[in-house]
């Protein structure tokens, strides 16, 4: 059975100087919202050894600013210009890739398919190329059709592991971290809620029923639970058009590269929720979903089960599972034309 405990601890892991690794990470989509903070936090962490940062435009300017922070890691940044994306790619242990249009107020995750569908594809391709056996950490939305995409991709490639592909729902985990302590009047740093399904609306599946907060009246309950689920849609709100969520995503998006790298290292118990290939519902049709995973040194060690849950939850999983097969069969079905038109 899966530790909450032990995912909290995942949290503090990444800063400490304890362990002695050499990872490269690279980053597609590094002069954008998420990517900047997010090179910052990798330059931070003392298992990065080699930090590659690639965007369309501004990257190398990007590498420039934190290659001046005094951690033991060297950075570069790259643009398409001389092959940089293969240069950017080749040797790297992970791929974190937020590259992509955010939503404006009034969109779904959905609406932004058209143009990161594309975009989500073409980077995938180059993955296949130079760095198919690194871990690929797939933020850009929307989540529950891009990491289809990339599996696909990386298929007819012949180089899909479906060990190694991980879309980041850990936005999604440390917003219910943070909601709940609110509703609790809790520490939210001691706050663990195991959050399963997708990363979009009602496929976001906060399993409340294994906390210590099972019992909150049904109307805080339900509240949370929206919280949770149209967290984002929140910041979008109150950015006003000028994007989602950029700091908190790269907070989430740090911790899971260092849960990851963590896991490649040979720790032990290093313990997330995660968008993967899941043998969980398959049998339903659903190829994805996001259940707690312990990470060891191939990628996905153990996918664990969701053990007891309420039945309200049960509830919640139908429904989010109908939507993922509609999500995941679109990230299919484009990419099977995508991949056509390049032949
Ligand atoms: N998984 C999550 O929980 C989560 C959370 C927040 C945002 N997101 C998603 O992350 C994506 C990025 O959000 P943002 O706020 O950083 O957007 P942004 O517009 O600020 O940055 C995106 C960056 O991607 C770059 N880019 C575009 N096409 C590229 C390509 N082909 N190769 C390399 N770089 C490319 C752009 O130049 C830009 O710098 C969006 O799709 C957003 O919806 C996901
Ligand atoms: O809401 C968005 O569009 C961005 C992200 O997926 C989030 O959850 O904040």
């Amino acid at each position: 059975m899966f530790s909450a405990r032990r995912q909290l601890i995942n949290s503090f892991r990444q800063f400490s100087t304890s362990s002695i690794n050499n990872y490269k990470v690279s980053v597609l989509g590094a002069n954008g919202g998420i990517g900047q903070p997010l090179s910052l936090l990798l330059k931070l962490n003392h298992k990065v050894t080699d930090l590659a940062l690639y965007d369309l435009r501004g990257a190398p300017g990007v590498a420039a600013d934190v290659s001046h922070i005094p951690t033991n890691s060297t950075v570069k940044g790259y643009t398409p210009d001389n092959d940089g994306l293969a240069t950017a790619l080749k040797g790297s242990d992970v791929v974190i890739i937020p590259a992509g249009v955010p939503r404006k107020p009034g969109m779904t995750r959905d609406d932004l398919f058209n143009t990161n569908a594309s975009i989500v594809a073409s980077l995938a391709l180059a993955v296949a190329e130079n760095s198919p056996n690194a871990a690929i950490l797939i933020i850009s939305n929307p989540v529950n059709s891009t990491v289809p995409i990339v599996a696909e991709v990386l298929k007819s490639k012949g180089v899909y592991n479906p060990k190694k592909l991980f879309g980041v729902t850990t936005l999604d985990v440390i917003r219910a971290s943070r909601f709940i302590s609110e509703v609790a009047n809790t520490d939210p740093t001691k706050e663990q809620v195991t959050v399963v399904g997708g990363h979009s609306g009602i496929t976001i599946v906060p399993l409340i029923s294994k906390t210590l907060h099972k019992d909150i009246a049904k109307d805080v309950k339900d509240a949370l639970i929206n919280r949770i689920q149209f967290g984002g849609d929140e910041v979008v709100k109150a950015k006003d058009g000028a994007g989602s969520a950029t700091l908190s995503m790269a907070t989430a998006g740090a911790r899971m590269a260092n849960s990851v790298l963590s896991g490649l290292s040979g720790e032990k118990d290093i313990i997330e929720p995660t968008f993967i290939d899941n043998p969980l519902y398959k049998s339903e049709g659903v190829e994805f979903f996001s259940s707690p995973v312990t990470l060891g040194p191939d990628g996905v060690h153990e996918i664990h089960t969701l053990g007891t849950i309420a039945g309200f939850e049960e509830e919640m999983i139908a429904a989010a599972k109908e939507t993922l097969k509609k999500n995941i069969q679109k990230g299919v079905d484009f990419t099977g034309q995508f991949l056509a038109k390049q032949k």
